[in-house]
């Protein structure tokens, strides 16, 4: 797919097969924007496995909600979230881990899911951490960075379900957030809309559905991880249309143990460490236990200046 086929939104548009040229304008969207929206990467991620697991995804939040509370949290909020007060419309089933086959097969046997959607759950969970190192491994190219290595870092999906219905239209369907994690893969829907980015300057920027592409999203840990330079993009979803919307996120979080911290390149005199290091565990539960959404947490783990 050309670049310049898609949507009318300015959202940068990074093509995948056209690197080192891209190079520049990758950096730059994690700059200004903190998203961006990935074309022809199919030789990783083909478009038959994006509707795969979509259809996969669609029939685990149609099971009774009794099978879907078995999903429980294995880290703060990774697991089954039921409409609530704050995002009545919004309800999401979550894996962490999925990389690790034990998490998946607990994931997979607590929602009786059959053979074909474990296969399509583990198909999917592959291909996408490949894209997210090639995604990494383009961004610290543009920054002049080697050998940092995100193998170990922990991958978790959230599969996201919105009941829109026409008396809806304009209400929220998740309130404004940050994503914790360095950088979240989206696989939004095909048709129903209501995501909206939030630019540099405070205006709201709707994200339209354009099937067969991703979009991706910077988040708290890509700022730390940045020194500064990256931005972790506020973003929320609204109701703007009556239908179903289902979204797949994949989050590339954190190292497992190691604590996150901008590469020395990244760091000089001119542009001084801007984050004590800490851990990713340490971070996620500073934003729970606070429910710091919008990249609150990052202001207590600043180095005094
Ligand atoms: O459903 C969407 O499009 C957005 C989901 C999202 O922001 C998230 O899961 O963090
Ligand atoms: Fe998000």
């Amino acid at each position: 797919m050309a670049a310049d086929t898609i949507s009318k939104s300015t959202i940068p548009v990074i093509d995948m097969r056209d690197f080192p040229a891209e190079s520049g304008k990758l950096i730059k969207a994690c700059e200004d924007w903190g998203c961006f929206r990935i074309v022809n990467f199919q030789g990783i991620l083909p478009e038959s496995l994006m509707l795969e697991m979509k259809a996969v995804v669609k029939s685990l939040l149609e099971l009774p909600i009794e099978i879907k509370k078995r999903n429980k949290d294995v880290i703060a909020g990774s697991g089954y979230m039921a409409p609530s007060k704050i995002n009545p419309l919004y309800e999401a089933l979550g894996l962490y881990d999925m990389a690790s086959p034990q998490a998946v097969n607990a994931f997979c046997s607590y929602l009786d899911a059959t053979p074909h959607q474990r296969d399509t759950i583990v198909k999917y969970a592959k291909a996408v951490n490949e894209l997210m190192m090639d995604i990494v491994n383009k961004l610290q190219e543009g920054l002049g960075i080697n050998n940092v290595s995100f193998e170990d870092w922990v991958c978790q999906f959230r599969i996201n379900k919105y009941s829109f219905t026409p008396e809806t239209v304009s209400s929220p369907g998740v309130q404004l957030h940050t994503d914790s994690s360095f950088l979240t893969v989206l696989q939004d829907d095909e048709t129903i809309g209501g995501l909206e980015v939030m630019k540099r300057c405070g205006e709201f920027e709707a994200v339209d559905p354009c099937p067969g592409t991703l979009l991706v999203n910077l988040g708290d840990i890509a700022t730390v991880w940045s020194n500064g330079r990256f931005l972790n993009v506020k973003h929320r979803v609204m109701c703007k249309e009556a239908g179903t919307r289902l979204s797949i996120a994949s989050f590339l979080l954190g190292p497992k143990e190691a604590t996150v911290e901008a590469p020395p390149e990244l760091v000089d005199s001119e542009h001084p460490r801007l984050f004590v290091p800490f851990t990713y565990e340490y971070f996620r539960n500073l934003r729970v236990s606070n429910k710091f959404h919008t990249g609150e947490a990052l202001d207590s783990l600043r180095v005094p200046s």
